[in-house]
């Protein structure tokens, strides 16, 4: 007998970037703390503490639940200490509860166990990354190589993990929107203006419009928006060269601040690989076909499109729904007069992305956690807004990056979310604090509290 003392993980981490990154933080401070300290033994996956129950912390932070002990004469300081440096990298995440005051623990002891069994594996990806001789040289993470039916495209010469940058370029040039011969003209003009190595590289890029204006033809093959929406396009040396897929493994992005265009892994890619982004606008694979074609003259044999006749279909189904709930999230009406309805929608929405990309939907997921901010800051929601703007910080570190303007926003809005014009700009009905993101809930409790599902 005798009674446990110790905290627990409340929510767990994921095994996100941001998370991942807190949590090497935090097991470096302990490794720095215990480095002279015999009692503190650094196992392949994890430290173990020999005192007491034997403690133990993963290098793994997804993996941990509890650090806890029966209290015994040579426990006490190492259970404060390893508390006390928890607290001051995860806050309030940090659940202390101690048996002798008549508090337990938040997890039950079955979910303890299995945790702390899976300290003893490490993730695949994990052992790849750690042992990457490229990544740790700095060398290129991609060569660029002829592709069967795709002309050129970039294949990964590692394994490349989720959020890493693999290109950040600046436009050799940029154009806007003007009829066919005078933008031939002024590209011409641009071209004369750039150096022979510029040239060439411009050159040197694919053309699906060839004819009477060559030069607008390899921009508009290969011109990629200066941001969502831009009618201004920039040709790039290296990002150009990336081919698509609906399904991407990878994320462009033009940020307005730096003026320039980064490319980011929005999941793990093996080496061998080919990097791809989308260029298609959504919808059902007949429809990001049709597009396909028009646009850039090719037909889509992705993952995606090839799927079997039943996946096809379901496939199809979940991207029409996450078309037609996007349109209804964009209705402001509706989110002014019944926002219960537009967050179940965010709700819904991020699920069918999530089943859609397999977990990896990439930007569209900080958009939408970004949509559910909106609505839940606009009826004086702060506890609810900071958490999905908190969200869509960590979807965007790992699409853009730390330096993107929208990642910035976001991380600024987390903390401070009635900084958005919209605050209580429909109703205060849904008055809270940061204060009142709920602290002891388990994760699926956490969810529902979030998303206002009745339970
Ligand atoms: C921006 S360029 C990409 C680089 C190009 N493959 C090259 O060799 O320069 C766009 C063109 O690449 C080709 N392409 C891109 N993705 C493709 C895919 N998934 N399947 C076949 N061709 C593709 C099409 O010809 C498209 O117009």
């Amino acid at each position: 007998m005798g009674v446990d003392v110790g905290f627990d993980m409340v929510p767990r981490l994921s095994n996100g970037i941001v998370d991942r990154h807190n949590w090497d933080r935090f097991i470096n401070f302990i490794k720095e703390c215990y480095k002279d300290d015999d009692q503190v033994e650094i196992k392949p996956n994890y430290f173990l503490f020999k005192v007491g129950e034997h403690p133990m912390l993963p290098f793994e932070g997804h993996k941990f639940l509890r650090f806890s002990s029966k209290i015994t004469w040579n426990i006490g300081s190492y259970i404060d200490r390893v508390t006390s440096i928890a607290r001051a990298h995860f806050g309030s995440r940090v659940r202390v509860w101690d048996e002798s005051a008549y508090q337990s623990g938040h997890y039950d002891w079955h979910e303890v166990h299995e945790s702390l069994r899976s300290y003893e594996q490490t993730d695949e990806a994990e052992i790849h990354d750690s042992t990457d001789p490229r990544k740790e040289l700095g060398l290129p993470l991609f060569e660029i190589k002829d592709i069967p039916g795709k002309g050129k495209g970039l294949i990964a010469l590692s394994n490349i993990p989720q959020g890493t940058r693999i290109l950040c370029e600046k436009p050799i040039l940029t154009a806007g929107p003007m009829p066919p011969d005078a933008l031939d003209r002024v590209l011409a003009g641009k071209l004369k203006a750039l150096s022979k190595v510029e040239q060439r590289q411009f050159l040197s890029l694919h053309n699906n419009h060839p004819g009477k204006y060559p030069f607008r033809g390899i921009f508009k093959t290969n011109a990629l928006p200066c941001g969502p929406g831009s009618s201004v396009g920039g040709v790039y040396p290296m990002s150009c060269f990336i081919n698509h897929s609906c399904l991407p493994n990878s994320h462009n992005n033009w940020n307005a601040a730096a003026e320039h265009e980064t490319t980011h892994a929005i999941r793990p890619i093996k080496i061998g690989e080919e990097v791809t982004i989308s260029y298609d606008r959504g919808g059902p694979s007949t429809v990001r076909q049709d597009f396909l074609k028009k646009a850039f003259g090719f037909h889509c044999n992705c993952s995606g499109c090839t799927l079997p006749p039943s996946e096809l279909q379901a496939s199809d189904t979940r991207r029409l729904l996450i078309q037609d709930l996007d349109n209804s999230i964009g209705d402001l009406d509706r989110m002014a007069t019944s926002p219960e309805k537009s967050l179940e929608d965010c709700r819904l929405l991020l699920q069918a992305l999530k089943d859609e990309f397999n977990g990896y939907a990439g930007a569209s997921i900080a958009r939408f956690y970004y949509d559910a901010f909106q609505i839940s800051i606009a009826h004086g929601d702060q506890a609810r807004a900071s958490v999905f703007a908190e969200r869509a910080y960590e979807a965007r570190v790992i699409c853009e990056g730390e330096d993107s303007p929208s990642t910035q926003r976001a991380h600024s809005l987390a903390l401070r979310p009635p900084d958005h014009f919209s605050f209580g700009l429909y109703s205060m009905k849904w008055k809270t604090t940061r204060e009142d993101i709920p602290k002891a809930l388990t994760t699926a409790q956490f969810e529902k509290w979030l998303f206002r599902e009745q339970s």
